[in-house]
């Protein structure tokens, strides 16, 4: 979101006045465009570059909620020309992302990442439309509620792997969780098991999940502000972003079709283990799919990875900086556990209803730092009237989440990680995750999904370990300090822990977890 003034990255360069004036040529017709409009409050705006250079670099959820006092509850900022719409009520997004989700379900338009690289082939960045629903609808069907059991036992055996090692290796917190998650998911959509971090289904994924951060960072492709740019031929100077485009690209269609394929041509071999989203689908067409089928498949199986993996595992780590934060909310986790347990097993995903105190530690989790602090943008498709205010064709929408889950009036003392607050009630509780998952017809399928691999690592962590600070180099403990990664999705800033086995009844009900590999 700090977009504007480091716009002309090294990657960019042109001329400088063909670009400017192409620029200003843009901006003078998008001012033009909105003037006249009686647009929701925002902070003063500049002549051309509007608000670019009060938009804060690092966490700009924070400075929105900030603003809230000053602007109210919906706010109008223009970032070189683009109206975007910040939204700081629950109660106003749910009106117009849930209630006008017909017009409030498109996404802002990426020129480099979209027409040049083609992230928008996965229906999580498609505009609003038919290739979008189709893609949707089979992530949708194979995560829904009825479905998710299928893989609860995926999701426990990995939970376990994930505590044993860590009680080995404390040092590996965040790659083993970012390893066990991936497992999961690579396992649920394509039936593939990740062998190691240097599985090579699994490196050329992250990579083009980090070419997607830098080719979303706001600002960094000045093609993005004058998309004419993207039909600069090839030999003029400044057209190296062009080559970028096409070698991320590159990595991009080979992470997806890779293992695609993989599953596809391993589904009769057995190797392909089942349940799976793809290895489901292409069974069910009994290898009559039509190519235009298999594309929606290719491409809607591909957000699994992409909206799973970073998202999760920011809620994981989180959870693991709470427990370290808050060591009387895990003496309770553990005692009701005990209690509805016992000790002579573990919790399942199955338990979740009776745990009433798990499933606050996990919504708490959620609310005291959603992952998707700004949610995903969404992008409105016509002129539409607010509360007196007019909201144009084509704005971006920002849900400020994190500001919505840390409204005092709603959740009092809201940076105390304190899963009290719901009183056991899941009538609470989902007042949090519907604001957590996004809204309206993009709210995020991957739901229930997502909690069945949060509730296994949470319940799993507590009922076998004590969650104990890391040590400095003189065995002092250190605690984690609230502090987070910027981004649209954000992350803990490393922290350490060591995991202390409870008992040695709790060792043994851990090594009775076969090992992951099935
Ligand atoms: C803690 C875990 C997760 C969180 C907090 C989360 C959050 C979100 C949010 C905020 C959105 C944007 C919704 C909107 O546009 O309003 C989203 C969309 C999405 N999520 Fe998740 N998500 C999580 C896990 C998952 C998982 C496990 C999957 C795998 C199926 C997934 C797949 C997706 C997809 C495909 C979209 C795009 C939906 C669309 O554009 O129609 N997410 N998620």
């Amino acid at each position: 979101m700090s977009y504007a003034l480091d716009m002309v990255s090294h990657t960019s360069v042109m001329p400088a006045a063909a670009s400017l004036a192409v620029l200003l040529c843009i901006l003078y017709y998008a001012v033009s465009m909105v003037q006249g409009k009686r647009l929701p409050p925002g902070p003063r705006r500049l002549p051309l570059i509007g608000n670019a250079h009060q938009m804060p670099k690092g966490h700009p959820w924070l400075k929105f909620t900030e603003w809230k006092k000053t602007y109210g509850n919906i706010i109008h900022v223009d970032i070189l020309g683009k109206p975007h719409i910040i939204l700081n009520s629950a109660r106003v997004a749910k009106e117009l992302l849930d209630k006008r989700s017909s017009i409030y379900s498109d996404r802002p338009h990426f020129v480099f990442a979209g027409d040049l690289v083609h992230y928008d082939e996965p229906f999580a960045l498609q505009p609003y439309g038919d290739n979008w629903r189709r893609q949707r609808r089979l992530v949708a069907q194979d995560f829904s509620l009825g479905m998710t059991p299928r893989y609860y036992s995926l999701q426990e055996k990995e939970a376990a792997s994930l505590v044993r090692t860590l009680m080995q290796r404390p040092e590996r917190l965040f790659p083993e969780v970012k390893l066990r998650i991936a497992i999961i998911i690579m396992r649920v959509t394509y039936g593939y098991y990740i062998q190691s971090e240097d599985d090579p289904y699994l490196t050329v994924v992250l990579a083009a999940m980090t070419n997607f951060s830098k080719a979303t960072a706001p600002g960094a492709f000045l093609v993005d502000f004058v998309p004419a740019l993207k039909h600069m031929p090839r030999w003029m100077p400044g057209s190296g972003f062009l080559k970028i485009a096409e070698e991320w690209n590159k990595i991009f269609f080979d992470s997806t079709m890779n293992i695609f394929d993989w599953c596809k041509s391993n589904l009769d071999t057995g190797k392909s283990l089942m349940p799976n989203l793809c290895g489901r689908y292409l069974q069910d067409a009994n290898g009559k799919m039509s190519k235009e089928d298999e594309k929606t498949l290719l491409w809607g199986a591909s957000c699994v990875f992409g909206g799973g993996l970073d998202t999760n595992m920011s809620s994981a780590l989180t959870f693991y900086m709470a427990m370290l934060l808050y060591p009387e909310v895990q003496a309770k986790a553990q005692a009701e556990i005990d209690s509805v347990i016992g000790k002579d097993r573990l919790p399942t995903i199955a338990d979740k209803p009776d745990l009433p105190y798990i499933r606050s530690i996990l919504a708490e989790t959620y609310r005291w730092s959603p992952a998707a602090p700004l949610g995903i943008p969404h992008a409105v498709t016509q002129d539409d009237v607010y509360d007196g205010y007019d909201i144009p064709k084509g704005a971006t929408i920002l849900p400020n989440v994190w500001g919505m889950l840390h409204d005092p009036e709603v959740y009092p003392r809201p940076m105390e990680f304190d899963p009290e607050r719901y009183n056991g009630l899941d009538s609470e509780m989902v007042k949090v995750t519907s604001l957590v998952f996004g809204f309206g017809r993009r709210v995020c399928p991957g739901i229930y999904f997502a909690e069945g691999t949060l509730f296994a690592i949470i319940a799993t962590t507590l009922a076998t370990c004590d969650i104990l600070p890391g040590l400095d180099e003189h065995g002092n403990e250190v605690l984690p300090t609230y502090s987070y990664t910027p981004g649209t999705l954000t992350t803990p800033e490393p922290f350490t822990l060591r995991l202390k086995p409870r008992s040695s009844s709790s060792l043994a009900l851990l090594a009775d977890i076969p090992p992951t590999i099935e």
